[in-house]
């Protein structure tokens, strides 16, 4: 088994493909010397550490990593939610210092509000961020999206009478809606079974298509990744993850399972990302043992007692 571990830009890409590097399109979003870490003192860990990425316009960008190793916090960066300690993130090249609506999340939970229907989720955000439209604008373009994510069928219907897939669709139609420049989605797709998984990743490819935003998406599926991105992003295993090289998918659209099974080309791929992934899960892990190793514990020189039987110390009690 190959193992991959070259620092520059890995590009498998096929012969036929435009060289991405020379046709690139300008960087949307700019993350430069980007650390992250959370708590202070002893407690205080170190999530993200040097992070340098350029997303470029109209791209589908998937950032691929181990749980925990620091993916929510990435998204959460980007979408302004949380500050970086050092570092800069800019958009369109101007500061990225809070949350907008330019930048749009869908969360891995749904993140929906219980007591609102499909539509009044929707609504919601649409009447806060277009508040001079019309109300008729307003409830025409809430419609357009819930018919887009195919929930018009259940758009009175509350989240507790939706499934897991019906649920993620309000959340994606949620951010649609508010017509963000880039799409940021972590890990949409996690909470779902597989075949809901499959469909779900198909419609978004389908609106990234007609919608042609810049899109970004974490997940820990590697055949996932390929299915959907233009590049592909190694998250190193914290803490201090630091971003891996760069793959280019390089893959015709539109990309069907079944099909690239058999592909030599998404074989190779999927081998390249995966075993990447597993050598620096496995430095990372010899590292963490060397660094732990001299923290030995002596223990006290003492005998045990044998306590299971209490009434010996009475029995053995000199009489006075
Ligand atoms: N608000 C916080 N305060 C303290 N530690 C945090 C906070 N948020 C995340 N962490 C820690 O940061 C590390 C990375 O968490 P993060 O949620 O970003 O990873 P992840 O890759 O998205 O994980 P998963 O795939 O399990 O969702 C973890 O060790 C987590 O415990």
């Amino acid at each position: 088994m190959s193992v991959l571990l070259r620092p520059e830009t890995i590009k498998i890409t096929r012969s036929d493909s435009p060289d991405p590097v020379l046709h690139a399109p300008a960087p949307i979003i700019e993350m430069k010397g980007v650390y992250k870490g959370y708590g202070s003192g002893v407690t205080r860990t170190e999530v993200l550490s040097n992070i340098n990425l350029k997303i470029r316009e109209g791209e589908f960008l998937a950032v691929v990593g181990f749980s925990g190793s620091g993916k929510t916090t990435f998204t959460q960066l980007l979408a302004g939610l949380i500050k970086p300690d050092q570092g800069t993130i800019t958009m369109d090249g101007k500061r990225v210092t809070g949350p907008s609506p330019e930048r749009g999340m869908v969360f891995q939970n749904y993140s929906l509000l219980p007591w609102l229907t499909v539509r009044g989720n929707i609504a919601l955000s649409v009447n806060a961020v277009f508040k001079n439209w019309s109300k008729q604008a307003r409830r025409d373009h809430v419609d357009r999206f819930i018919e887009m994510v195919g929930l018009s069928h259940a758009a009175h219907r509350r989240p507790h009478e939706l499934s897991g897939g019906m649920r993620q669709r309000t959340s994606l139609a949620r951010t649609l809606a508010l017509k963000p420049k880039v799409l940021l989605l972590d890990e949409p797709l996690s909470a779902l079974d597989a075949l809901t998984r499959s469909q779900l990743g198909d419609e978004i490819l389908k609106i990234w298509g007609e919608e042609r935003q810049t899109c970004l998406m974490i997940t820990n599926d590697v055949d996932e990744a390929i299915m959907v991105a233009d590049r592909i992003v190694p998250l190193n295993p914290g803490p201090n993850a630091s971003l891996g090289p760069v793959f280019t998918v390089g893959l015709d659209r539109p990309r069907n399972k079944t099909e690239l099974n058999d592909n030599e080309h998404f074989k190779g791929l999927r081998n390249a990302v995966t075993n990447y992934l597993v050598a620096v899960r496995q430095r990372a892990r010899k590292e963490e043992q060397a660094s732990t190793q001299h923290l030995k514990f002596r223990l006290p020189e003492i005998e045990p007692q044998d306590l299971s039987r209490p009434f010996r110390a009475i029995h053995n009690t000199p009489p006075r």
